[in-house]
């Protein structure tokens, strides 16, 4: 196979490129089509073999099972169609779901000799100039490279990843025929998917294509490091940019135990709950904060160390999460806290589940039976499992659809999870989700999120008293919130030009209804007042006033005067 295949820049994916490269070159098209077909037509014929039977039930994991390493041995392009579809429970029924999750991406690793001759070509130098060690044989194998460990005449260890040979050019007929089969499929499915068949195949493409070229997902790493650049408890691995091309990235060797190892966690002396801890943390602050999240966070990518912290590896697949829908993901899972379910729903038609002409009525009521079921009596018996087991059924009912950048979210939230359950069977992954939520939206950090609480706090322009009491009470139930930081910050920005609009309509809400509204101050200070001890209540006033100028006060005195 000619593994110059074109592509614009020779690196992207370039769905217009690969049709011209192969349609000078039909019969690699064809030899590859029969042999998919074959091996389809026979999974096929087996299914309706047992539907003809009536042996379907007795059959279906067997069949799962066949599907599973039908994909495997038609290799990397279908590997990880495998995996994207694992994601889907809108589109795949349960059975071969739970088969196609196990996808491992486990392949036979490749010859070790022409590995060598791969990352000497790459580098530019013989192997013996770049390392002191290289490991004879790869220490893992995947389903797009492979990874040696070895040590940098400098002394540092590290891991090197090799790609496949010959990836590219088979990654692009796969495509190519995919896109193809697509756009001939495309007219006679009753897809509800509201797409284009060939464009969901070109955004595979390009998303693989990234994922191939090693420069690419050295600057991701970087980026996420520089995300995490502030935390003591998310390690990064350093890259090795001179020892890197498209083909072989060199990086920093992570010495520690995968968290698919909970036994040498454990036998390490290292506490599980903190390791789950970080990893929730972080994730939500990848998505909520940073907006660029690692798309594929399964437990081989993730190491606890023996200092305590929590490292990530295998930055190929991340997304990018706009400011929009940051937020709208913060503005749901407050209208979730606060049970309001019609706001919910609109929040679904902002994050592209429902399509805007929708009739959201019927849909609220649904929500509040999912919701309802999933969380049970209790707030900590959510699980999100549970919850898109319970979505799954809902999109029979109604036109949901899961944008491919969520289904990503989701199944990274769930894979989360389900490695915090490998590690703490007890763990409910809503007694930090929240408390971090409600915290973030407290402190308030950012003009965006204080925007935010003020959304959250003001409904049909009247003060939510309860929803603040809520926040808070949720916010508290993790030992690291201190309400008096909070406070201070929440006094600061009271006496802040930006906090004028809070400040009047603080005024408003006490003196609604013409009364003053003491019932609610007094049970918001039930809430807080062990944590407002006089000494420290002292320490944060004076913190807070040191920090604000005598021009301050005089800018802001007058406007509270008048306001008020
Ligand atoms: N920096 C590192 N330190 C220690 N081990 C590493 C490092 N990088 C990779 N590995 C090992 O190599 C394996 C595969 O690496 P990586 O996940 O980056 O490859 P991949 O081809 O993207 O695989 P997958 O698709 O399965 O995630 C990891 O699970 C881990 O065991």
């Amino acid at each position: 196979m000619n593994s110059q295949v074109p592509t614009s820049k020779n690196r992207n994916y370039d769905s217009q490129a690969i049709a011209r490269h192969y349609r000078y070159r039909p019969w690699q098209a064809w030899m590859r089509a029969l042999t998919v077909i074959w091996f389809f037509s026979g999974f096929i014929i087996n299914l309706k073999l047992d539907e003809w039977r009536g042996l379907s039930e007795q059959n279906k994991f067997k069949r799962a099972s066949e599907l599973r390493q039908l994909l495997t041995r038609l290799g990397p392009t279908f590997i990880k169609v495998g995996q994207a579809l694992s994601t889907r429970p809108d589109l795949i029924r349960q059975d071969f779901l739970n088969e196609l999750v196990k996808l491992q991406d486990q392949l036979p690793a490749f010859d070790s000799e022409l590995a060598y001759r791969i990352i000497s070509s790459e580098l530019g130098s013989p192997i013996s100039e770049i390392f002191s060690e290289l490991s004879p044989q790869p220490v893992a194998a995947a389903s797009l490279g492979q990874v040696y460990r070895g040590r940098l005449h400098s002394g540092e260890e590290v891991a090197v990843k090799v790609q496949r040979p010959n990836l590219r050019p088979i990654l692009s007929l796969d495509l190519y025929l995919m896109r193809w089969g697509a756009s001939w499929l495309s007219p006679w499915l009753p897809l509800n998917l509201g797409h284009d068949l060939t464009l969901i195949v070109d955004e595979f493409g390009t998303k693989l294509f990234e994922e191939i070229d090693y420069l690419n997902e050295a600057s991701n790493a970087e980026k996420f490091a520089d995300n995490f650049r502030n935390s003591s408890q998310v390690k990064v691995p350093v890259i090795y940019w001179r020892y890197t091309s498209y083909r072989v990235l060199t990086l920093e060797w992570i010495n520690g135990f995968k968290l698919t190892d909970t036994a040498s966690i454990r036998a390490s002396g290292l506490d599980p709950e903190e390791i789950i801890k970080i990893g929730v943390t972080s994730g939500l602050q990848q998505l909520l904060e940073h907006g660029f999240f690692h798309a594929d966070p399964h437990p081989g990518n993730l190491f606890a160390m023996p200092d305590g912290r929590m490292a990530y590896i295998d930055f190929g697949m991340m997304d990018q999460l706009e400011e929009s829908n940051k937020e709208s993901l913060v503005d749901a899972i407050v209208h979730l806290v606060n049970k309001e379910y019609d706001e919910l729903a609109e929040d679904y038609v902002r994050l592209g589940f429902l399509t805007p002409d929708i009739d959201i009525r019927p849909i609220a009521p649904a929500l509040e039976r999912v919701w309802g079921n999933a969380i049970g009596k209790n707030v900590g018996d959510f699980n999100f499992k549970t919850i898109t087991d319970e979505y799954s059924k809902l999109m029979y009912e109604f036109p949901f659809r899961v944008p491919a950048k969520f289904a990503l979210i989701i199944r990274s939230l769930i894979t989360q999870e389900g490695i915090a359950l490998s590690l703490n069977r007890e763990f409910k992954i809503i007694e930090i989700a929240y408390p971090y939520i409600a915290r973030r939206l407290l402190t308030g950090e950012s003009p965006e999120l204080r925007r935010r609480l003020l959304n959250v706090l003001f409904k049909d322009g009247k003060f939510q008293w309860q929803r603040l009491e809520n926040l808070i009470e949720i916010a508290r139930a993790d030992s690291s919130f201190d309400v008096l930081p909070t406070a201070q910050l929440g006094f600061q920005f009271l006496l802040s030009e930006e906090g004028k609009f809070l400040r009047r309509q603080l005024l408003i809400a006490l003196t609604e209804d013409d009364r003053l509204h003491t019932a609610e101050v007094e049970s918001l200070w039930n809430l807080i007042k062990e944590d407002l001890k006089p000494a420290r209540l002292l320490d944060v006033a004076f913190g807070a006033l040191a920090d604000f100028s005598r021009e301050g006060f005089a800018a802001v005195l007058p406007s509270f005067t008048a306001n008020s």
